[in-house]
């Protein structure tokens, strides 16, 4: 399949901690491909945005009905065989687990960085009810995706435009039927 086609479903789950690029890369790869873009953001409780505006990081009992929402969305697209980026911290494997569901159309990006860089892109990002002091939380309970997830590993020290070529060039190469 070649990353601009629209020949079978796909879904792309771009993941990484608070201020790794998610959204920015989520929509420039959208662009791209020409594929709908969605934000995990808007599937959380009311209740969870309020407790980490609070600086209160989720746990997993706040985050599973999201997880369970977001992998909803991800199955309607399925079944309209609309493919989809779906920009969503998925810190954990298990939470991975819930959005792939053992599916081999449904894939990883992971936006990977160092905490120096995350913190000075979070400081420059405008408001955003993200607080910065939730990094360390977010970085303390990233488990990055393994080998055997087959995730695509990008290196966030580059421009959005590089990144988003990395990404393409890896679809591409075949990488989605691997
Ligand atoms: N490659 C990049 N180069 C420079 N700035 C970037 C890059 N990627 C993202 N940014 C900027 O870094 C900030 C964080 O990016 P973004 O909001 O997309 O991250 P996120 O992972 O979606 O964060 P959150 O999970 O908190 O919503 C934004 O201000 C964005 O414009
Ligand atoms: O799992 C989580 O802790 C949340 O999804 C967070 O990652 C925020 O929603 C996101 O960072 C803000 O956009």
């Amino acid at each position: 399949m070649n990353a601009g086609g629209d020949a079978a479903f796909c879904a792309l789950i771009v993941m990484g901690v608070s201020g790794s690029g998610k959204s920015t890369i989520a929509v420039a790869l959208g662009q791209r491909l020409g594929w709908i873009v969605e934000d995990a953001d808007r599937f959380h409780a009311e209740s969870n945005i309020d407790k980490m505006r609070a600086g209160i990081a989720l746990n997993d009992d706040d985050r599973r009905p999201w997880l369970r929402a977001i992998a909803a969305e991800i199955g309607r697209r399925r079944a309209n065989g609309t493919s989809v980026i779906m920009a969503c911290s998925a810190l954990k494997r298990a939470y991975r687990d819930i959005l792939v569901q053992g599916h081999s159309d449904t894939r990883i990006v992971y936006l990977r960085g160092d905490r120096s860089l995350i913190m000075s892109r979070l400081k420059a990002r405008g408001d955003h009810f993200m607080p910065q002091a939730l990094l360390e939380s977010q970085l303390a309970t990233l488990e990055e995706p393994t080998e055997d997830e087959r995730p695509i590993v990008v290196d966030i020290d580059a421009s959005v435009d590089e990144i988003t070529d990395r990404i393409v060039t890896m679809l591409d190469a075949g990488w989605i039927l691997s």
